[in-house]
């Protein structure tokens, strides 16, 4: 929908899908992911992920976070913060850092269960399009 440069198809660069629906009027999101990673060598699943973001009404390149519950088995959850640009071209990129969060056995495992890093996604187009 125009007025969220969320909503829509977006691919990142591990070549997962993220499908984003249109934009609540206080900014809230949700949507799908179809990663494609896995940690514990599983099947390439669907996960559900929540959002937000600043409403591109009041802000040109809004900046958003959401978070996605990864499959029950990997016991993970990812949440990605960042900001929607769009480059001279007409290219739109969200440029993200993430937080992964893996189950660890004890407290005392818990100084290894987080992972940082970046993520950049670019709206996927369908053929011609
Ligand atoms: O079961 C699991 C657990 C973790 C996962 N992390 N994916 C990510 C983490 C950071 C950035 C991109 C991705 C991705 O899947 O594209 C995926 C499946």
């Amino acid at each position: 929908t125009p007025n969220s440069p969320l909503s829509g198809l977006w691919r990142n660069e591990q070549d997962s899908l993220m499908e984003i629906s249109a934009l609540t009027d206080d900014g809230g999101f949700q949507g799908e992911y179809l990663t494609r990673v896995t940690l514990a060598g599983g099947c390439p699943r669907v996960s559900p992920l929540k959002g937000a973001q600043q409403q591109p009404s009041e802000v040109a390149s809004p900046t958003f976070a959401f978070t996605v519950r990864w499959d029950v088995f990997s016991n993970a959850t990812t949440t990605f913060a960042g900001q929607c640009f769009v480059e001279a071209s007409g290219r739109e990129v969200l440029s993200t850092m993430w937080l992964l969060r893996e189950a660890v056995g004890s407290l005392e495992e818990d100084w290894k269960a987080t992972r940082v890093g970046r993520n950049i996604f670019t709206r996927k187009r369908a053929p011609g399009g």
